[in-house]
């Protein structure tokens, strides 16, 4: 089933088109990665998806149903993460679960919320007291009390210390593996490439890059590179490079060949390939040369 069908979705704000005709599919339990530049329209498109804002143009059908027509229903079958929380600075942890598992229909047991998200050991700590990254957790565990089909996080682990953006990985693969939908956004490629299965790049509200996550990174070209060996000339390398300092690169579709080729040529000129990387194409290659 399909969780998330757009096509050629427009929305301007105040005369400015922030997204201009995008079209993607994320089937349910797939965690798909909305990327982009500040400003690419992606905190639109998920406002648009999430109900709280109609569509200038184009169709949206989230969960089956449209979401701004259809709010209500739309509503209690999704979490949603956004980037500014509205959270009572003087309520406790456990008492803002409270408040809100009051409005949401079979919520979940609040410590079993909490847990997911990491703040079982903050449950008597005031909002006002809590750290940034403490606050997105806050806002995962509401996220995740009506135990909802789709999730739409919105940068969710912007100020977490590694250790809470791991454990917060985990709690969105384990969801995403129990069938529900989850379209993220974020800043941190890695965070992007480790975690979905597919993506769109959207740059100044179009889309300029899109697919499967392992397919169209196995698409592009690896890299590899090293410092120049001290008198040689590139162009006796067996290999074409550019040189950026003293740094030479080889692009190549098999980067492992073509490191061997390099060695094996400079062992036959007892030469040293000092500071040799070799990597296959990563999320932020692909950004960068996407999103200009
Ligand atoms: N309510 C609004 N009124 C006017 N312009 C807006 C409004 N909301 C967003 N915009 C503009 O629309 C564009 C897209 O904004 P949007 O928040 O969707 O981008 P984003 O990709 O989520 O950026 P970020 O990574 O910074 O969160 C921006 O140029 C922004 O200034």
């Amino acid at each position: 089933m399909t969780a998330i069908e757009v096509t050629g979705l427009r929305k301007s704000h105040q005369g400015f088109e922030a997204v201009k005709g995008i079209s993607f599919e994320v089937p349910q339990g797939q965690i798909f990665a909305l990327l982009g530049r500040n400003g690419a329209g992606k905190t639109t498109t998920i406002e648009v998806l999430a109900g709280f804002q109609r569509a200038d143009g184009g169709t949206v059908r989230v969960l089956g149903l449209d979401p701004y027509t259809d709010r209500a229903a739309v509503r209690q079958r999704t979490g949603i993460m956004l980037q500014e929380a509205g959270f009572f600075p003087d309520l406790t942890v456990a008492q803002t679960v409270d408040t809100w598992r009051d409005f949401t229909a079979a919520p979940r047991p609040r410590d079993e919320a909490l847990e997911l998200a990491g703040l079982a050991g903050r449950r008597d700590t005031k909002v006002r007291q809590l750290s940034g990254g403490e606050k997105r957790r806050l806002d995962l565990a509401l996220a995740l009390l009506g135990r909802p089909d789709l999730l739409f996080l919105d940068e969710p682990t912007t100020g977490m210390d590694p250790e809470a953006r791991g454990n917060t990985w985990t709690v969105i693969r384990d969801l995403a593996r129990q069938g529900t939908t989850i379209l993220l956004t974020t800043h941190y490629l890695e965070e992007a490439q480790r975690l979905a299965s597919a993506m769109a790049i959207l740059d100044a509200g179009e889309i300029v890059a899109a697919g499967d996550m392992a397919e169209t990174l196995a698409a592009r070209s690896g890299r590899v590179a090293f410092r120049l060996p001290a008198n040689v000339d590139p162009a006796e390398l067996p290999l074409p490079v550019t040189v950026e300092g003293q740094t030479a690169v080889c692009r190549a579709d098999d980067p492992d060949l073509a490191a061997q080729t390099l060695l094996t040529w400079a062992a036959g000129r007892g030469l040293r390939l000092a500071g040799l990387e070799v990597r296959t194409a990563t999320l932020e290659d692909l950004f960068l040369e996407s999103a200009r």
